[in-house]
């Protein structure tokens, strides 16, 4: 039997973007019975515009990788936006193609289709198999295909090829891969045995009837398949290359849903994960966070690869065009922007075969020497670990003296310095980097620390009082001016550009807020040229009066509160109750974060006063005054 050990190749290891692709459903006419017309429409084949809410004469425009019009056939959305990546896969790298949108916008239509119109998920399939067939001609490889179909569902795994099984977990190996042990993967050989398992299963999928959409569908659905090529002579190295295909449950806004009860329960927990999904989105454009939150649901688990992994990925935003949708459209247009600043790193996963001889002779010496059944259970179970997860032999230091061990670490090592070197080198630069970055974040650590102490004496407490921030604090980010720099999430976020332009039709959209939010603009600049202004109830003295760096730090402290806080650690903050919690959550659910602490002024009854009052109460708290 082969020993095998996981290498990656280290040609492969380029960065990226995650391409994004935004497909506009045709109008459907129950859909607009206000006859109020369309809001948004194509410009050509990446551009495309929407009415701008804050000013109804204007548009905003975006610019994608692909757009794909009403009139796109399913075969074109597959040829621009998906096929390309397939080839991928059979060199042993991951790809992974996902639906977002909100509900009724046209996400199962993409993925799934119809008999008469098939969507990716078939078209893709069929392209794998005959990509296949072609290399298999020409190629020493021989080729296994396989398939595993799971839904979350109220954050629950289930298996769709095994109905009947409970919630799966969900674990990270030794090489950052994301596995579900007990999850089904059946072998298919051809496209028509996929189809055989595949159509059952989708029937298995939760959906049901809501207002928006009479078969919504309740669950994130994630089809995978997965390619393993073998090389058919020595030294019969092997890829495995995986696709995901991914049908998100759609966005939903329960006032326009009508949800109740369970539909409702489901709502929160599709929000929920939606919700993280764009927090992680937002953290890997930052730069800045330490820690991006995958784990925070099921869904970014388990797509982790897909963003910010090893992936090639792509995007593909479904928008409707009716006036109904135009909020929903309006945020998964700004997600859709954000989400195409996201840089993979996709490389080859491969695993190589080691001489088998001198494990058999270690084996031999065994029953020589009359070593009795129980060490040579052990030691062949070790054996079989080692096969199953890829762990190097170096982790068996005690038995280093055993010529058979020594011949496998030396065939091993031979092994990598024929194909490696450049990987090794690269993951050695890595360290010394990750190093010198822990080292200089616990520089700054202590840094803070003692300005806190400092702060602390200066307030004329005593001395002993433990340091602000000793232990839970915040992970050291880029320093922000949350008045005068611009920030990232924002960039994106704002139209790419504005038009006096013709306007779509049926303009006279929120314009009283527009004017509201413009209003509010000019004055807190106001308040920035103006520090000692009698006007300016923000600035009046007490924050010049603190280091900035710690007072910067608490404002990070709760702003993440404001964006991923639930409602009672919301109402933990100074001056927030239950109502103003839940009007807080409402306004993440639609717009998603807060980029300042300023912008808790656009959360209704939220007054400049009261945000002003509220920062400074909480800024105070929060440093230990
Ligand atoms: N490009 C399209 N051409 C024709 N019909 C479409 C198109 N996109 C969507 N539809 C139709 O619109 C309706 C809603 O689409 P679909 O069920 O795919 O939405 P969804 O985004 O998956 O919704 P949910 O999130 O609620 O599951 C369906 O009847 C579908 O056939």
């Amino acid at each position: 039997m082969a020993q095998r050990v996981a290498v990656s190749d280290g040609s492969h290891k380029k960065t990226t973007r995650v391409r994004v692709a935004v497909r506009l459903r045709p109008c459907m006419g129950k859909e607009d019975e206000k006859d109020e017309g369309l809001c948004v429409r194509g410009l050509d084949s990446q551009n495309l515009e929407i009415v701008n809410w804050r000013n109804a004469t204007e548009s905003v425009k975006y610019h994608f990788d692909a757009f794909h019009g009403e009139q796109t056939t399913q075969q074109e959305v597959f040829v621009s936006s998906v096929k390309p990546i397939l080839p991928h896969i059979l060199n042993g790298q991951n790809a992974s193609v996902f639906a977002y949108g909100p509900t009724g916008a046209g996400k199962t239509h993409t993925m799934l289709g119809s008999p008469e119109q098939p969507g990716v998920i078939p078209r893709a399939v069929r392209a794998i198999f005959n990509l296949v067939k072609a290399k298999k001609e020409d190629e020493g490889w021989d080729y296994s295909i396989g398939m595993s179909y799971l839904e979350i569902y109220n954050e629950k795994v289930l298996d769709l090829l095994s109905p009947s099984s409970q919630d799966l977990p969900i674990r990270e190996d030794k090489d950052k891969n994301i596995l579900i042990p007990g999850l089904t993967h059946t072998t298919i050989d051809s496209f028509s045995d996929f189809d055989k398992h595949f159509v059952p299963a989708s029937l298995n999928r939760t959906t049901a009837s809501t207002k928006l959409n009479q078969r919504s569908s309740r669950s994130h659905a994630i089809l995978l398949i997965k390619v393993v090529r073998t090389q058919r002579a020595p030294p019969r190295r092997q890829q495995t290359g995986k696709l995901y295909l991914v049908d998100l449950a759609g966005s939903e806004d329960n006032r326009r849903t009508g949800n109740q009860g369970i539909r409702l329960k489901e709502s929160g927990a599709i929000n929920l994960s939606l919700f993280t999904l764009s927090k992680v989105v937002d953290s890997l454009n930052s730069g800045t966070a330490v820690r991006v939150p995958y784990r925070d649901s099921k869904l970014t688990r388990l797509l982790q690869d897909s963003l910010g992994g090893s992936a090639h990925s792509v995007m593909i935003t479904n928008i409707a065009p009716e006036y109904k949708y135009y909020f929903d459209t309006f945020s998964a247009l700004n997600f859709a922007a954000k989400s195409k600043l996201i840089v993979n790193k996709p490389f080859t996963r491969e695993t190589v075969a080691v001489p088998v001889l001198p494990v058999k002779r270690a084996r031999e010496d065994h029953q020589a020497r009359g070593s009795g059944t129980e060490p040579q259970k052990k030691k062949q179970k070790e054996e079989r670990k080692t096969e199953h997860d890829g762990s190097s032999p170096s982790g068996h230091i005690h038995s280093l003296s055993e010529p058979s061990v020594m011949d496998r670490l030396i065939a091993l090592e031979k092994l990598m310095m024929s194909c490696q070197d450049k990987d090794r080198l690269g993951m050695l630069k890595d360290v010394a980097q990750s190093r010198k970055e822990i080292q200089e974040l616990k520089e700054k650590q202590m840094e803070f620390e003692s300005k806190a102490v400092l702060f602390s004496r200066l307030a004329g407490e005593k001395s002993k009082q433990e340091p602000a921030f000793k232990n839970n604090v915040a992970p050291l980010q880029r320093k922000q001016s949350t008045t005068t720099k611009p920030n990232k999430q924002q960039a994106v976020v704002q139209p790419l550009q504005v038009s006096q332009l013709q306007p779509l039709q049926q303009l006279a959209v929120v314009k009283k807020q527009s004017v509201c939010v413009k209003k509010k603009e000019r004055k807190l600049s106001d308040q920035v040229e103006l520090p000692d202004g009698k006007e300016n109830i923000m600035n009046d003295g007490w924050e010049s009066q603190l280091d900035t760096s710690v007072l910067e730090q608490s404002r990070q402290k709760i702003l993440q509160v404001l964006n991923s806080g639930s409602l009672k650690e919301l109402k933990g903050l100074q001056q927030i109750g239950d109502k103003k919690a839940k009007l807080i959550l409402g306004w993440r659910e639609i717009h998603g974060h807060f980029t300042k602490l300023e912008d808790l002024e656009k959360v209704e009854s939220m007054t400049e006063k009261r945000v002003s009052s509220f920062m400074k109460a909480n800024l105070l708290s929060a440093m230990g005054k």
